[in-house]
Order: structure tokens, then sequence, then C-alpha cells
């Protein structure tokens, strides 16, 4: 097990040898024990304060020791913009991913579904779902393009990062800053799960408004690695992701020989099962933006680059209400997956480790069979329990991937969930 540092982007101050960090500066000119004091960086060094992130590293050796990039093959991880097709305007879903038969790791077996922006402007996002069969062994990920947020769906995770070890499993999700180098180890020999590129400004937390200074997801829940450190001087792969290609440096060491840090530009996780929901207590049923978890803003207020949002188990208690979703339009672009349950909209066909999208401006809502119980449930306080969907939601319209237009997952028949209203009844 890890240890863990509480709070949302702290500046926190970790080391793993005693004495390692240095006191009072950030670089000395003799770094204890002949360390090397490197600055990482998460935003542009005149960042308003409110905005400004960034770590200092006291590590074995400077990450710039490494040889020249060679090219590098990853087959399905997409960036945006992609070729192909403009998109059609149809809603789309696809069954779980299954997993491969062969041993394929974490960055192998990312396929992309969906992107939308551009990695070279620093805008929009890129949806990924792994199914993984082993750990990543002798290599190293650095993604220059994106901070990555981790959904697990199916098994746990252990994350090597240079700034410590981070431990998630399915409810959980972990945040890995643009730039930080990472390993995904599989505990359990095979994991499954989603994955949100951020080519854009960070996820933080949203503002809570008048919902005071409390709610939604917490700032203590939020929790950083402490500083840990592979001492190996063996060889290792180091493959990094820029400008949505992929390159590889062969190291004669492990990337992960921070003995420690201090700042705020740090992978975390956080525990979905912590999220303080909150929902109408009188009638109709809210905008999902009251389950954002964390938000990556755009420069136009209040219209996210990227809203991760979740539905987490809660009760319904809405009078006179038509409680799941509504029927809706919406001017923003919609990406959801299931991690456990059933989702209230969908009563068919949205399963555990699927994907739906619903791309600005597209009709959805309540499939038939989920608006036919609604309209007769006995409208009684009750809980929605075991039930964790989510969805990334941002401002740009999302283009999915060829790969996954042709796959056999695709559902053919997403649409029928539609098809056979009944026409409304007017008075003669
Ligand atoms: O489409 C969806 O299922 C997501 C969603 C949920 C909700 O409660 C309101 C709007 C919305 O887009
Ligand atoms: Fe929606």
């Amino acid at each position: 097990m890890s240890d863990y540092i509480s709070g949302f982007g702290n500046h926190v101050a970790t080391e793993a040898v005693t004495g390692a960090l240095p006191v009072g500066q950030n670089s000395p000119q003799h770094v204890p024990f002949g360390l090397y004091a490197e600055q990482f960086s998460g935003s542009a060094f005149t960042a308003p304060r409110h905005d400004n992130r960034r770590t200092w590293f006291y590590r074995l050796r400077p990450s710039a020791d490494h040889p020249a990039f060679d090219p590098y093959t990853v087959s399905n991880w997409l960036s945006a913009p992609m070729s192909g097709p403009a998109p059609s305007p149809d809603r789309l879903r696809w069954s779980p991913l299954p997993y491969p038969d062969e041993a394929v790791d974490f960055v192998d077996s990312l396929i992309t579904y969906a992107a939308t922006g551009d990695v070279a402007t620093q805008t929009g996002v890129a949806l990924h779902l792994y199914a993984a069969t082993a750990s990543m062994t002798e290599r190293a990920l650095v993604n220059a393009d994106a901070e990555m947020v981790i959904v697990p769906q199916a098994g746990p995770l252990k994350l090597i990062t240079e700034c410590g070890v981070i431990d998630i499993a399915p409810l959980q999700i972990a945040v890995i800053p643009r730039g930080l180098k990472f390993r995904v180890e599989l505990p359990d020999g095979r994991a499954r799960g989603y994955v949100c590129e951020n080519y854009g400004q960070p996820f933080r937390l949203p503002d809570l408004g008048p919902i005071g200074a409390n709610g939604l997801a917490n700032p203590r829940d939020f929790e950083a690695p402490v500083a840990a450190f592979e001492d190996i001087d063996d060889a290792c792969d180091l493959i990094q992701k820029f400008q949505g290609g992929f390159w590889v440096t062969r190291m004669d060491h492990s990337p992960f020989d921070v003995v420690a840090w201090h700042g705020n530009n740090a992978p975390y996780r956080y525990d979905l099962r912590r999220f303080n929901a909150i929902g109408t207590v009188s009638f109709d049923h809210p905008d999902p933006s009251i389950f954002t978890v964390l938000t990556s803003p755009s420069e136009h207020p209040g219209t996210a680059n990227c809203d991760f949002v979740i539905f987490p188990p809660r009760w319904m208690v809405a009078e006179h209400t038509f409680r799941p979703p509504w029927f809706h339009r919406n001017i923003m672009s919609e990406f959801m997956g299931l991690i456990e349950g059933h989702y209230d909209a969908k009563a068919q066909g949205f399963a555990p480790g699927g994907v739906s999208l619903h791309n600005g401006m597209n009709a959805h809502g309540p499939d038939k069979a989920s608006y036919d119980a609604a309209i007769a449930a006995d409208l009684t306080p009750q809980k929605y329990d075991g039930t964790m969907a989510f969805m990334f939601e941002t401002r740009y319209v999302l283009k999915p991937a060829v790969q996954v237009l042709n796959a056999p997952h695709l559902q053919p028949d997403y649409d029928h969930g539609w098809a056979r209203f009944e026409k409304a009844k007017l008075p003669k």
C-alpha cells in the first residue's frame, strides 16, 4: 500500500530519504546527496497564482540524460485533429470492449473512440478505452500532449509515477499531469477502463456558487502520492507522445528516480464514492452540471473544454416529476461510460464498460423502456444504488474514430431505443 497526502492542488513537500529536500530554496548550489534539481511546470511561469502549477524534483539523474528519440508506433491511440470523414450527427453506442487474447499492456491497448480540438493549440480532448492483459515492463510513458484522467471499470491499476505510487480500482480515478512519466501495472493481470486525454487547461474543482463552501467533490478527498523512487540502473524504454506522434528513447536507468519533491503539479487519485451528490428536494430534474467532479475550463467562462461528471448512487425524491434525464438537445457534446450498475436513462443496451456518444445538438434522452417506467412510477423516495455512470462533456464537437465506427462492438440498432413513442393526443 502506498501513502498519500490529502488535498486538491496543495503545495506539498515529500521526501523518500530524510534530508533529500533542500530547505528554504529550490536550487541550491549543492543539492543534498548530489541529487539533481529539476522544475516541472504545468502552467506558464506567469500564470495567475491560483492557476500556477509547478513542482521541483530532486532526482538521481536529470531527466535530460537520455539519447535521441526514434519514431515509435502505437497503433490505435489517435490524436486530434483526426483524419477521416466529417462526423455524422448519429447517436452512437458501443458494447464493452473485449479483452485481447494476447498479452497487451496499457499503452498498446489504448483505443481511441473520439477526439476533438488540436494537440498543437492545446484545446479539446481525446477519449479512449483500454483493455489490458499485461503490466508495462521495462518501459514508461510520458504524454506531452495531455493531462490524463484514468477511469477504471474492471481491475485495479498500480500507477508508478515520478511523484510516487498510486493504487486505484473501479470507482476511483487517477489524474496524471501533462508530461509526468508513469508506468501502469496490473495487480490482477487484466484491467479495463476509460481514459480522457485533456489537451486543454488542467482539470480543477468547479466553483460551488450558491452551494456554498462544501459539497460535490471535497478537496480533502483528493490524494497525491508521497515520494517513492526506483534506484535501478537497467534499460528502460521511455515512450513519449508528442503532437500526436509516438517516440521512444532507450534510457539506461529507471525514469522513476525522484527521491524528493515539492510543489503542486502532481498526480492524484479520487474515490468517486466520496462525491457529495446534491440534487433536488422539491421537483424537476436538475441539469447534470450539479454532478461535476472536475472541470477543465476553456477561454469562455462557464463553457468547459471538458467537464467530468458522475451519476453516483443517490436518493430520488422529486415530486410530480419525470425523474430520469429529460429529452434534450445539448450544445455540449457528451461521451458517457458506465462503471457499474444501470443508468437511469437507459433501461437497455448500456452495459458496464460500454460507451455512448451524443454529439452537440443531437436529440437524445431516456429510451422508450425508461420513459414508460418513469411515467408509470410511484413517486415515493427511491434509492438509486449500485450504479456509477459518468460523462466527459465538452464544448467542442467530438469526432468518432473510424477504427471504432467500423468495429463489431458498435451497436447497429441504437436509434431503435427512441422509436415507437406514441404520438401525444390533443383534445378533440
Ligand atoms: O444524456 C445523458 O444521459 C446525460 C445527461 C443526464 C442528465 O441528467 C441530464 C442531461 C444529460 O445530458
Ligand atoms: Fe445528454
